[in-house]
């Protein structure tokens, strides 16, 4: 398979300070990737490199064979490389179905099209309702969306993210403050997400890591430590060492807060 997005001795420095160095990155196209580390690892930095938040300080950053290291963030999201929550906001008094409508109508560049009537937004209900039943959302369609729990709200930002019609999403701890059973929601939605286009994702539980990725980029003060398979990563000494604790080699730990990481690794 073909790489879809790559980095060549991707770089930034904080006042001298190495957030990420000399990172080369490889994401497969059609894959789910993970990008994990200990805390101040750099995983938060790369995403906002890789979406052009920041500038890098050196190094290259290729999405679909084009060069975008200098690219403008808004040209990058337009290109596909979307970061989830990057430009759908979630309006919390407007319905679930709006929120995902509207979505739709900013990607197709009507955002000014709120005033219009409804059979002018007719064209959008159709794949609004595909949506909202791809993020099992179907039975709050007609609900503020400021009233929904909190896992079905993060499944509405994944709605109106995929409105946007992303090549590769970019997930940002999407399984933080969830609870088991939200947990296990986000990840069928993850894995129906993923189904034709590409997921990189900074997530904290190793199990979920586990078990949705293809491939694994662990991260330690700003460099690749490793890379491979969950198994291969897991029994790498170095991992072991820096992310996981000592005398845990081939372990798998569940992470669902920070504390538990911090615990790990101290
Ligand atoms: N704007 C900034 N100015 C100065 N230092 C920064 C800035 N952004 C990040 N850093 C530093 O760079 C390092 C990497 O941070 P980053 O947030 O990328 O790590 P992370 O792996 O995402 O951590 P976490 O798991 O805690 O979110 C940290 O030491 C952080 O303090």
């Amino acid at each position: 398979m073909p790489h879809i997005l790559e980095t060549q001795g991707l770089s930034r420095t904080f006042n001298g300070f190495h957030a990420v160095s000399n990172v080369n990155l490889s994401v497969q196209e059609g894959s789910i990737h993970a990008l994990i580390g200990p805390n101040g690892a750099g995983k938060t930095t790369c995403f906002n490199l890789l979406t052009r938040f920041i500038d890098a300080t050196a190094g290259r950053i290729r999405f679909q064979g084009q060069d975008i290291t200098r690219t403008p963030a808004d040209a990058v999201a337009r290109m596909g490389l979307v970061r989830s929550f990057q430009i759908s906001a979630v309006f919390g008094q407007l319905s679930v179905f709006e929120n995902v409508r509207l979505a739709l109508q900013r990607r197709r560049g009507h955002s000014m099209d709120w005033w219009r009537s409804d059979r002018a937004l007719a064209v959008y209900d159709e794949r609004t309702r595909e949506l909202l039943d791809e993020a099992g959302l179907s039975a709050w369609a007609g609900h503020a969306a400021g009233e929904l729990p909190y896992g079905r709200k993060r499944a509405l930002e994944l709605a109106t993210t995929l409105a946007l019609e992303p090549r590769v999403l970019l997930l940002d701890e999407p399984m933080a403050g969830m609870g088991a059973e939200d947990i296990a929601h986000a990840a069928s939605l993850i894995r129906q997400a993923a189904r034709g286009r590409t997921v990189l994702m900074v997530e904290h539980n190793l199990s979920v890591v586990a078990d949705l990725c293809d491939r694994i980029t662990v991260l330690a003060r700003g460099e690749v430590l490793a890379e491979g398979d969950y198994a291969t990563v897991s029994r790498d000494p170095r991992v072991v060492e820096a992310y996981l604790g000592h005398g845990h080699a081939g372990q798998r730990k569940h992470h669902n807060t920070r504390s538990g990481e911090e615990a790990s690794h101290g």
